[in-house]
């Protein structure tokens, strides 16, 4: 994702017209989803996906806009995104030269020299219809955001009076407005205004369910559904055991996967170099956990849940992860011996 760089601003390219990449997933449940997508984005409403990375947000919002058969524009919001980046900025000078010499003895020359505009994806967004996709909106300020307000109540885009063209643009009846973004807690994010929030309809998203991520991993990666399925339920255990700062999400499943496929490796810890893939992955994850100690047992825990679904060592559990949960759910890793056993693992 992101390859679309919002700096890009006043050298933006013609409006992408870009398929979702093949590939794309649509069990039941996204099916749903991409339908009633469809019938508010048809009734002029835009549709706010929020969710946690890596949950597909992007994705769903891609494949919905390729259906909606418009061409689809998109933009990554930025902290240094500015109005100008969306709508449009000047472009040096357009100068036009007029040498008469009609009277051989005699030469004129005019010259006049006029400011040049250069429209940005938003307004061709506006002007020709398109299905306008903002990812990670809530990175923009606020004040690059407002010029949505009029955009959506009132279906005019306003226009810079140095812009040289009509004051307001009628919005096309086909444009159509899919936005994505993170909860406000993650960092380098905006709260939204309320006036622009209350335009659209927001639906949360999650994680995905263990199914639609093993079919993901399988369709982006070509491992076979059996290795899917044990690196999925690996990354899937490491998220739910809480013992990271920054959750691993479903691409971290499709790397070691795609890792897996393109070395033709076998997908057991007794080969070092699937230890080592394991750890570059996720163990950055936990990097910034500042107790030895506790980085040393997340580690160890990390290789000894690895064992577990790779390979069927009895399910690990973590110092901290007992802490939050009262039941035992398998062997003590970095933790004091007698701690061990008054766990009594499944082992
Ligand atoms: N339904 C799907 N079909 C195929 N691939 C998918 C699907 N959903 C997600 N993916 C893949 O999972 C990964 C993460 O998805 P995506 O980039 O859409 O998530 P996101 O929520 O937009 O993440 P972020 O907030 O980090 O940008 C990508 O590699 C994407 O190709």
């Amino acid at each position: 994702m992101n390859a679309f760089d919002p700096a890009q601003g006043p050298s933006m390219p013609e409006p992408s017209h870009r398929q979702p990449r093949s590939g794309f997933v649509e069990n039941e449940r996204i099916g749903e989803l991409a339908n009633r997508m469809r019938a508010y984005l048809r009734a002029g409403i835009p549709v706010h996906l929020r969710g946690p990375a890596g949950c597909g947000k992007t994705s769903i919002a891609m494949h919905v806009a390729s259906t909606l058969r418009r061409p689809v524009s998109l933009v990554v919001g930025d902290k240094n995104m500015t109005t100008a980046d969306l709508v449009g900025t000047k472009s040096g000078y357009q100068t036009t030269r007029v040498v008469d010499n009609f009277v051989n003895s005699v030469t004129k020359v005019e010259e006049n020299a006029v400011q040049g505009w250069q429209d940005h994806r938003l307004t061709v967004a506006c002007r020709e219809g398109h299905t306008f996709v903002y990812d990670e909106f809530n990175r923009s300020p606020a004040s690059a955001n407002n010029i949505f307000l009029g955009v959506l109540e009132e279906r005019v885009l306003v226009m810079p009076s140095h812009s040289k063209r009509e004051e307001y643009l009628k919005v096309h009846p086909g444009f159509a407005l899919i936005l994505t973004s993170n909860p406000t807690e993650y960092a380098g994010t905006h709260t939204v205004q309320d006036a622009l929030a209350d335009r659209m309809i927001t639906i949360d998203l999650d994680h995905q369910d263990r199914e639609t991520e093993i079919d993901v991993t399988l369709s982006r990666s070509g491992v076979s559904r059996g290795v899917a399925e044990r690196i999925v339920d690996f990354v899937r255990a490491y998220r739910q055991s809480g013992a990271y700062d920054q959750p691993p999400t479903l691409r971290a499943s499709i790397m070691i996967a795609k890792i897996i496929e393109a070395g033709s490796l076998e997908l057991t810890m007794r080969n070092p170099l699937i230890e080592r893939i394991c750890a570059d992955v996720l163990q950055a994850r936990c990097g910034s956990e500042k107790d030895p100690k506790r980085r040393a047992a997340r580690s160890d825990f990390l290789t000894a849940l690895a064992c577990h679904h790779f390979d069927g060592a009895p399910r690990p559990v973590l110092e901290e992860e007992m802490a939050r949960s009262s039941k035992p759910v398998g062997v003590a890793v970095g933790v004091p011996a007698p701690e061990i056993a008054a766990i009594g693992g499944t082992a």
